[in-house]
């Protein structure tokens, strides 16, 4: 006899449940926590895309998350795509409008982000987890820094949308890249999504409350100091792709207090890079591979 869902390939029912809305709102959505509302939908072009119209119509408040269990036009930085099967992941977005804090101290609020998934999946999934300046989410795969998450942040409206993209239960062979990884494939745990979401959105909570009693001060707030601790591109020989299409090496050797990378180049300069793609060289400062 043959199943009703015979179409589906065997990991798309028993491996990868769909995400239960309710029981997401319960533990999450209470008096005086930033979490405000929480929708879960079945399929979407992007998360960051909808949340940043609604931020545009002012159809949204601070706090609230968008998650999609499927996007079918995933969106990454720098104009790339983010591509994953449905429901191996955690695909959402959250608005924040830090009203009050400097314009200019916002572009840490992707950085936290990064710091909050990171630290909640670490815990959560028991894996290690570093980050890649900017915001990628690298773990370790037979040995090898691969990335497991990406965070993309726009402003819309009066604040701004920040959209997280973690591969959960990604296989080897559905992976969109070699250079990508999922938590599975770090020996994860738990890849139970509910259980990191919940994980990843209390911590978000908690930084960005820190960083906004800091009147956005990311020294202040530790957020700085534990962004440094979690970036696995610090003291690394690397080369900045920059926008434009220019490239410098040299060694990473601090974030600055605007979030920028600090290079240290081989004619003794040190160069902030505030946007690109970074590579991570193998060896030390000199021996470059
Ligand atoms: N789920 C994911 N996990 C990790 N990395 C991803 C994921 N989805 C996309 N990426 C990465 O994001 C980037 C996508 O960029 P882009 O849209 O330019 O695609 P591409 O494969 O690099 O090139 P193109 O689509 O132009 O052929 C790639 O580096 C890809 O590896
Ligand atoms: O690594 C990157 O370049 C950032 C990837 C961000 C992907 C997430 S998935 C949820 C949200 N919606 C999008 O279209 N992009 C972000």
């Amino acid at each position: 006899m043959t199943p009703p869902d015979a179409s589906h390939n065997r990991w798309s029912d028993l491996d990868r449940p769909p995400l239960n809305a309710t029981a997401l709102r319960r533990g999450l959505l209470r008096p005086d926590t930033l979490w405000a509302s929480l929708e879960v939908v079945e399929s979407t072009g992007s998360t960051n895309t909808d949340l940043a119209e609604r931020a545009r119509a002012g159809a949204v408040t601070e706090g609230a998350v968008l998650v999609a269990e499927e996007q079918t036009a995933g969106r990454g930085r720098l104009e790339r795509s983010w591509t994953a099967p449905p429901r191996s992941g955690l695909f959402f977005s959250v608005y924040l409008e830090p009203g009050g804090i400097p314009v200019e101290r916002w572009g840490w609020v992707p950085l936290l982000a990064g710091v909050a998934a990171a630290t909640g999946l670490a815990t959560s999934a028991g894996v290690d987890m570093s980050l890649k300046w900017p915001n990628d989410l690298l773990v370790a795969v037979a040995g090898e820094e691969r990335k497991t998450g990406g965070i993309l942040g726009e402003f819309a409206g009066d604040g701004i949308v920040v959209g997280l993209g973690i591969n959960v239960s990604l296989r080897a062979d559905e992976l969109p890249a070699p250079t990508a990884g999922s938590l599975a494939l770090a020996g994860a745990v738990s890849t139970d999504r509910e259980t990191l979401l919940r994980a990843v959105l209390r911590s978000m909570e908690h930084w960005y409350g820190a960083w906004r009693a800091a009147d956005g001060d990311a020294a202040a707030s530790g957020l700085q100091a534990a962004y440094a601790a979690g970036c696995a591109t610090l003291d690394r020989t690397v080369r900045a792709e920059l926008p434009g299409g220019a490239s410098l090496v040299g060694e990473a050797v601090a974030i600055d207090g605007d979030g920028r990378l600090i290079l240290s180049t081989e004619d003794g300069l040190q160069q902030p890079v505030s946007a690109g793609d970074i590579v991570h060289l193998r060896g030390a400062a000199g021996g470059l591979t």
